[in-house]
C-alpha cells in the first residue's frame, strides 16, 4: 500500500482547514502499523483516504495495486468491499442480525462467496477469532470484547489482504483490548497488512511500526514495537 503526496483540505465558510498536508508513505504487506499523533493531527483523515471512504483531494493511493484515487462510486464502494477490511471503535454491529449473519452481511453485499458457503465460512471466522459458541446470539447479548470479536470476523468475510481499525480498543477494558490486539497482530504474522488509528500508548506498543502524525503531516515513522518517549501526546 502506498500515498504520494497527500493532501486533504476541507473548505469551510470561516477558510479552508488542511487535514492533510502531503503525505508519503509505503506499507508492506504483513506490517501493524499504528497511526498515532495528537488529537486533529490527521490520523482518521489519513486512514479514511487510504480505504477509500474519502477521496483525496490531492495526491495518490495504490493498494494491492489498484489506484484508488482514480476510482469513484460504485467501483470505489466495489473494490473496498473486497480489499478493506474495517473495524470501528463502537463495533457497528447490527443490532437485529445474530452474530453468524452480521459475519455474512459482506458476504451477501459483495458476493465474494457462494451463497450455500456462506455460513460455514462465517463460522470459521467466528472459529478464528474465538467466539463461534455466540454466532447465533444477538450483539446485545454479548461482551464488548466479544462484539469486538465479532466485528473483526465481520470485517475478514471476503478476505481483505488490508485490515484498518481506527481507535478499536477505545471501549474495552485494557485485558480485553490486549487480546484483541494479539488478534490484530496475529492477522499481521500471517500476511496482512494491519493499520490502526490509536492515541494510547498502552495499545500502540503491540504494533510493529509506528507512523506519528503532526498537524496534518509526518512527524515520525519507526520500526518495533516501543514507541520513543515524546512521541506520544
Ligand atoms: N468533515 C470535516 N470538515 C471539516 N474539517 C474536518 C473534517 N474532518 C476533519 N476535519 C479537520 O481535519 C483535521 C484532522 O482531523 P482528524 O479527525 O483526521 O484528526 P484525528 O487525528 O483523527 O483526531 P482525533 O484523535 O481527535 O480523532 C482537524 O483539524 C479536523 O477538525
Amino acid at each position: 500500500m502506498s500515498a504520494r503526496g497527500l493532501v486533504k483540505t476541507y473548505p469551510l465558510p470561516s477558510g479552508e482547514v488542511t487535514a492533510l498536508g502531503g503525505i508519503d508513505l509505503d506499507v508492506t504487506a504483513g506490517e501493524f502499523v499504528a497511526v498515532v499523533g495528537r488529537s486533529g493531527s490527521g490520523k482518521t483523515t489519513l486512514l479514511n483516504l487510504l480505504a477509500g471512504i474519502d477521496r483525496p483531494t490531492t495526491g495518490e493511493i495504490v493498494v494491492a495495486g489498484t489506484s484508488v484515487h482514480e476510482l469513484r462510486g460504485s467501483r470505489l464502494a466495489a473494490w473496498r468491499g473486497r480489499t478493506i477490511g474495517l473495524v470501528f471503535q463502537f463495533f457497528q454491529l447490527l443490532p437485529t442480525l445474530t452474530v453468524a449473519e452480521n459475519v455474512m452481511l459482506p458476504m451477501d453485499l459483495c458476493a465474494t462467496v457462494p451463497a450455500r458457503q456462506r455460513r460455514s465460512r462465517a463460522d470459521g471466522l467466528l472459529e478464528q477469532v474465538g467466539i463461534l459458541d455466540q454466532a447465533g446470539k444477538l450483539p446485545s447479548a454479548l461482551s464488548g470484547g466479544q462484539q469486538q470479536r465479532a466485528a473483526i470476523a465481520r470485517a475478514l468475510a471476503n478476505e481483505p489482504p488490508v485490515l484498518m481499525a481506527d481507535e478499536p480498543t477505545g471501549n474495552l477494558d485494557s485485558a480485553t483490548s490486549d487480546s484483541v490486539l494479539d488478534l490484530f497482530a496475529q492477522l499481521a504474522a500471517d500476511g496482512r497488512t494491519v493499520l490502526m488509528v490509536t492515541h494510547e500508548r498502552d495499545v500502540s506498543r503491540h504494533a510493529t511500526r509506528h507512523i506519528t502524525l503532526g498537524d496534518g503531516l509526518m512527524a515520525g515513522d519507526t520500526a518495533g514495537g516501543n514507541l520513543p518517549e515524546g512521541m506520544l501526546p
